[in-house]
């Protein structure tokens, strides 16, 4: 059997009285577009930022291709690309910058990094941009150069939270056929996400997360099971079955003030 991309046990974390994270475990295979789904809150970016060594976890275990992301930081770095929530970039550096300083960050020769720069500035539709400072780019152009930023040293394991928060859908068509083709290679792709339909039609693979537990795992059809949608099968895992808003709300409507 081929190794895990991402081995995580009994991972805890707790924000105060908070509980984030109540004792998460994942398999997650690698070579696949892999899915995190859950509701606001569930602690999606919460168990990301464990698994990439950003947040240390009160308790558990993460490996990442065979390494241990606490106890080998750096070798398991080097191996992945992360695009964060809210990701904060150094915006006063252009595009083309940002991605030179990365690559030399990552200890990639100067040409090689220029090379890269090139192609994926063109191919995220970046290249007219590429000499605008990032802190004039929009929502959309910041996840694009984001990820290109992440993807720079071809890493083996991209995980990417919300990565189509904010996107307009050519942007959105753009990042996805990048990384069909990334995961095509056999890179694994691990993303969060709340809006089913496009889990559904990316991932090959689901992990869904409420209240801070996982609540199913697997291929997506096995996860779907019966059920028609995503969505439908998401309710169903998480319990929540919508609250009746025309009775709650009965005020809401018209304009009326009485
Ligand atoms: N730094 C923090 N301090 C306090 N509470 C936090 C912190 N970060 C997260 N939480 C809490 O932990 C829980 C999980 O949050 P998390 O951001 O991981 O959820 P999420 O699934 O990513 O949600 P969303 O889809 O809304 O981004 C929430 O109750 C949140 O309020």
């Amino acid at each position: 059997m081929t190794e895990p991309a991402v081995h995580v046990h009994n991972l805890w974390k707790a924000f105060g009285q908070q509980l984030a994270v109540a004792g998460v475990d994942l398999t997650l295979p690698a070579g696949k577009f892999i899915g995190l789904v859950g509701p606001n809150g569930a602690g999606k970016t919460t168990t990301l930022s464990m698994v990439t060594g950003l947040l240390r976890p009160d308790q558990g275990t993460v490996e990442v291709v065979g390494h241990d992301v606490w106890k080998d930081p750096a070798e398991v770095k080097a191996r992945i690309g992360v695009l964060p929530e809210g990701l904060r970039l150094f915006d006063r550096l252009s595009g083309r910058e940002l991605l030179a300083y990365t690559g030399r960050l990552r200890g990639l020769p100067g040409t090689e990094v220029d090379k890269r720069a090139t192609q994926l500035l063109d191919v995220l539709d970046l290249a007219g941009a590429q000499h605008k400072l990032v802190v004039d780019y929009s929502t959309g152009m910041r996840k694009k150069i984001g990820l290109a930023a992440a993807l720079l040293h071809n890493p083996e394991v991209l995980f990417l939270d919300e990565p189509f928060e904010g996107v307009d859908p050519v942007s959105a068509q753009t990042i996805r056929g990048v990384l069909e083709r990334y995961t095509g290679s056999g890179a694994t792709v691990v993303f969060s996400s709340h809006v089913m339909e496009l889990v559904e039609s990316l991932c090959d693979w689901v992990a869904v997360i409420a209240a801070g537990r996982i609540r199913a795992q697997g291929p997506l059809a096995e996860v779907r099971g019966d059920a028609a949608t995503l969505q439908e099968a998401f309710l169903e895992l998480v319990g929540a079955h919508g609250r009746d808003a025309a009775t709650d709300l009965d005020w809401l409507g018209g304009g009326s003030t009485r």
